[in-house]
């Protein structure tokens, strides 16, 4: 193919990279400068120029919708010559890469053939009841915590007995609490998110003989969005690359967002160290944004400190100012933001150009509910997601236990649901044997009617259930995927009992299962699923890559995000919602060293994601986990060039004007009856400083939530407490 295509719409930085001879190479850009664009064409070079086949190359993305568009990219570009799909190479996500060698290397891997992925909420449910078996107490090992502890130290690398506990009785206990959830996992066949990735990695550390294969093979790896790798990804992508492989990785220190999971922005530094003569080339256009946009971004984040430092610019229009919206409450910016998006549509504007960015998901319903009374169509990504409701997880928790019986978390999910009379006295039963036998629930059920431990009724009613599964398994065998969904959600009994279910609630569940049986008639096995049967190829498309948006709709639609899932998209037409001291940055990043940037570097994306035009929200009174509290706009709006921004007034509504003086400081609440405020500073005998961020209850029932300097966020009774106010 001619050479020039794949040249073509490129500026010189971008070139260089795309036709760099092979190496090792560092794009190191900001937002919206082509670092993806170039990502895509690099590997078209690879291929069509560098003569590299197909299957020696692996890109990594941050989405799986992303790894589609890539992937399909790619394909267009090569193809304007020749048709061709790129079976061989391999684009994904690290999860779902690791996921694909846990797969073809499950003996390897020390796996069942048919192990399943537990999600996050599943994980949480698994600890919650694993912590009660084993008598810890909640208040001292919540449930949360312990998840947080075991996910920290697999992102890590570790394994339980490579944690020094310094003698620590309660570090001991949490590695307790580890090695019994991973044993409790590895029985029943059970892998964590966390998981997938430590285990591809010690996979290729245990076997040489595979990694090697795999170094042989994938000669070619990029990365995209790579500020937010963590550790374990980080020695992942290294021990593949070895000392032979060639490496491209593309990022922004300044987009770097998932600090809090655990990634770790150092790791640009350290492939700069770590990898052969690796080289650094900038690209400084910004293709995306209008100059007001840009503008304001860049000063934004000049904010910050130890950045990589990089200058931005384009050649585009000033276009039009950043609008900042004062809204009186949540339901006022609500109704804003729905009558803006109805004037963009009757302007001739698509709402697939549209997105409200969001801090957190919780601000979503009453947009959503504006939206709705607007009948403006949207679709949100993330939040609470399709795979993810109740109805659906049922239903997939009876396919996974017909996959593989041994399933825990499946097993508790539906052994009684709907209820057959099997009582928390006789689960206890079989969870206290799961313990002493170390072995499944499944299999424990099995042990307990053949040893006559549980009374008649139990063991009947037990002994029907491991029935029903089997001969769902058994009659749905030879059927195609969707049939046999259909068949289970009919056959277990879910069906009748959510058609029980009363009014609205009750009916849009049964549409969800509904449309459950459509998405397994619509799935298509992928590429590398070959060797998976069509339910397990499924039920991992549910658990990893479904996650990312909504079931169906297929008309033109507003797009509603986190601003953590917008990362690496762009829109015309941007709102950034919430945009408030309190919210957005959040009162517990106040307290912590470092978070406050992360937040700037959240902000910058979110006004990076808007190519036209954009809007900033915040309320001035805002009810949220229901509690009213009034709040002042964001200093980050307050960190904006003036002469980029302008404040929106709406005709024949009095906004108040934009007041950029009370910008900054900690927002102010209403005093609570027994006088404490939230924003108070105060001074604690044990936990030291700290400010109050919620105040609950009255007189002597008040309780303040305070995030205290370095000892994070505590509940105390206000009373008992002894607090000194500064
Ligand atoms: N040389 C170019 N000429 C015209 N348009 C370009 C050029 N390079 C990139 N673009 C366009 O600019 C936009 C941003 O590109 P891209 O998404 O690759 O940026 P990015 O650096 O990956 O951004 P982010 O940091 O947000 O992930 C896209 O719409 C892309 O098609
Ligand atoms: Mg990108």
């Amino acid at each position: 193919m001619d050479i020039s295509e794949l040249l073509d719409g490129l500026n010189d930085k971008q070139r260089e990279a795309v036709a760099a001879p092979l190496g090792n190479y560092l794009v190191l850009a900001g937002a919206g400068s082509g670092k993806t664009r170039v990502l895509t064409h690099r590997i078209a070079w690879l291929i069509a120029v560098e003569g590299i086949s197909e299957g020696s190359i692996m890109a990594v993305t941050f989405t799986n919708k992303a790894a589609a568009e890539m992937r399909q990219r790619i394909e267009s570009t090569l193809s304007q010559h020749s048709s061709r799909r790129l079976f061989g190479m391999w684009v994904g996500t690290f999860h779902s890469i690791a996921h694909r060698l846990l797969r073809a290397h499950y003996l390897d891997a020390n796996l069942p053939q048919d192990f399943q992925i537990l999600d996050s909420e599943d994980q949480l449910r698994l600890l919650k009841r694993l912590l009660k078996l084993h008598n810890y107490d909640e208040k001292m090992f919540p449930a949360k915590q312990a998840c947080w502890y075991i996910n920290n130290k697999k992102d890590d690398g570790l394994r339980p007995h490579q944690i020094d506990d310094n003698n620590d009785k309660q570090e001991r206990e949490w590695i307790n609490i580890y090695r019994i959830y991973q044993d409790t996992c590895d029985r029943a066949g059970l892998v964590d998110f966390a998981e997938i990735l430590l285990r591809a990695y010690e996979l290729f550390l245990k076997k040489p003989v595979i990694l090697q294969r795999y170094r042989q093979r994938f000669q070619q790896i990029l990365v995209d969005e790579f500020q937010d790798t963590n550790k374990i990804q980080y020695a992942w992508i290294r021990l593949l690359a070895g000392e032979t492989g060639n490496v491209m990785i593309v990022g922004d220190d300044d987009q770097s967002i998932y600090g809090w999971r655990g990634a770790q922005v150092e790791n640009i530094q350290r492939f700069l160290d770590d990898f052969h003569k690796a080289k650094t080339i900038r690209l400084e256009q910004n293709y995306r944004s209008t100059g007001n946009i840009l503008q304001s971004a860049n000063q934004l984040i000049s904010n910050n400190s130890n950045r990589l430092g990089k200058d931005l610019w384009t050649e585009g229009d000033k276009g039009e100012p950043v609008g900042i919206y004062a809204a009186f409450n949540e339901l006022d910016e609500a109704l804003f933001v729905s009558s803006q998006i109805k004037i963009w549509q009757e302007d001739g504007g698509e709402l697939n150009d549209c997105a409200v960015l969001y801090r957190s998901n919780s601000q979503s319903r009453v947009i959503e509910e504006a939206l709705i009374r607007a009948q403006i169509p949207y679709r949100i990504y993330g939040g609470m997601r399709f795979f993810e409701r109740q109805e659906i997880k049922d239903a997939l928790a009876y396919l996974r236990l017909i996959a593989n019986r041994q399933d825990d978390a499946a097993f508790e999910r539906v052994i009684n649901t709907p209820t057959r009379g099997i009582g928390d006295r006789t689960l206890d039963v079989l969870r206290n044997l799961t313990r002493e036998r170390e072995i499944t629930l499944w299999q424990a059920t099995q042990l307990a009617i053949g040893e006559n431990k549980l009374a008649g009724r139990s063991a009947t009613a037990l002994l029907r259930f491991c029935e029903l599964i089997n001969s769902l398994a058994q009659e749905t065998e030879e059927m195609p995927l969707f049939a046999q969904t259909d068949f289970v959600i009919k056959h277990s009994g879910l069906y009748e009992m959510y058609k029980q279910e009363k009014g609205e609630k009750g009916e849009v569940r049964i549409e969800n299962l509904e449309e459950l049986v459509s998405a397994t008639r619509e799935f298509i096995k992928p590429d590398d699923a070959e060797d998976m049967s069509d339910l397990s190829a499924f039920l991992t498309h549910a658990s990893l890559e479904a996650g990312e948006e909504q079931a169906s709709p297929h008309q033109s639609c507003v797009q509603m995000m986190t601003l953590h899932s917008a990362k690496g998209l762009e829109f015309p037409r941007v709102f950034m919602v919430g945009v408030e001291e309190g919210l957005f940055p959040s009162f517990m990043s106040l307290e912590e060293p470092g978070r406050l940037e992360e937040e700037r570097r959240l902000a910058y994306v979110g006004i990076t994601r808007a190519k036209q035009k954009l809007t900033i929200c915040y309320a001035e009174s805002r009810r949220l986990y229901g509690k009213e509290e009034r709040h002042i706009p964001s200093r980050f709006i307050n960190e904006l060039p003036q002469e980029c921004i302008q404040a929106v007034r709406l005709r024949g509504t009095v906004t108040r004007a934009y007041n950029q003086s009370a910008v900054g400081s900690v927002k102010i609440s209403p005093l609570n009856d027994s006088g404490w405020k939230t924003g108070q500073k105060v001074k604690h005998g044990k936990f030291g400083t700290g400010t109050v961020i919620n105040v609950e209850g009255s007189d002597n029932n008040t309780r303040l939530q305070i995030a205290f300097q370095g000892q994070g966020i505590k509940w105390l009774i206000a009373h008992l407490a002894n607090l000194e106010k500064l």
